[in-house]
């Protein structure tokens, strides 16, 4: 289990999470919260890729400062943007290199890429340039890569900003089939439905951790409340005037 334990952080001095503490144990787990709240920060202390100022992260009692590289290889990562995922030319090239150094044979190698490429609707682009996918196939790749490595935690962070609803839907669609646990930052709302909790955070803190309505809800009010904070003075702008016929 992942365990985050009074863990903050600053960059240059100015504070991104203030003193976070979770333990993330359910299969589905959403984290949402406004722009700059620290979502990502927080994702990438979960496999080492960002070390706590202070207090720690374990993941079945390890520490990512010790463990870092055992860690790296249980807490998979999917970035927003595919781009800065896809390393090879081809699509198959760019699945089989997370498997380099595993001390695997050629045909389990084969075995696993054609598996993983199948199950995610990549079995017809195996030797296509990777750079030519669509939006929504550069982002199955980059899922289908971190996967082949099978991870026990999936940590996504807006696997789906870039991509149309179909696409939206076809990545919700995978992410809920995986058998590991997942943990998914998301500005998607609907894609949260089923999932067994969800944490709010707000300027670094995770304000509320609970089911998704509630979650949700919480996170409108917080937003709502922000939109019409002292100082906003847009309610009380004019509407503004029809253009004249
Ligand atoms: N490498 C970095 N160096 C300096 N500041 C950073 C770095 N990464 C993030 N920040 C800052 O830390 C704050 C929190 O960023 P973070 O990406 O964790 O927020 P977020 O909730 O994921 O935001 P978004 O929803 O926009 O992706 C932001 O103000 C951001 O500018």
């Amino acid at each position: 289990m992942l365990r985050v334990e009074n863990v903050t952080h600053a960059y240059g001095g100015r504070p991104v999470l203030r003193d976070v503490s979770l333990d993330l144990a359910e299969h589905r787990i959403g984290i949402i919260g406004a722009n700059g709240s620290g979502k990502s920060t927080l994702a990438r202390t979960l496999n080492g890729l960002v070390l706590p100022d202070s207090g720690r992260v374990l993941l079945d009692g390890r520490d990512t400062r010790r463990d870092t590289r055992w860690i790296r290889g249980r807490v998979g990562f999917v970035f927003a943007d595919p781009a800065a995922q896809i390393v090879m030319p081809t699509v198959a090239e760019d699945v089989q290199i997370g498997l380099r150094g595993r001390g695997l044979g050629r045909a389990e190698i084969q075995e696993r890429v054609d598996a993983v490429l199948c199950r995610h609707g990549l079995e017809g682009h195996r030797d296509h340039p990777a750079h030519l996918l669509s939006g929504g196939q550069k982002q199955m790749l980059a899922l289908a890569s971190v996967l082949v490595t099978e991870p026990d935690v999936l940590v996504c962070d807006e696997p789906t900003t870039l991509l149309d609803l179909r696409n939206v839907r076809v990545v919700e669609r995978a992410l809920r089939a995986l058998p590991q646990q997942v943990i998914l930052l998301t500005h998607h709302l609907g894609t949260l439905a089923g999932f067994d909790r969800v944490v709010v955070m707000d300027e670094g803190r995770a304000v509320f951790d609970g089911a998704p309505a509630a979650a949700i809800a919480h996170y409108t009010e917080l937003m709502d409340a922000g939109a019409a904070a002292p100082g906003d003075d847009a309610a009380a702008r004019p509407a503004p005037e029809e253009p004249r016929t």
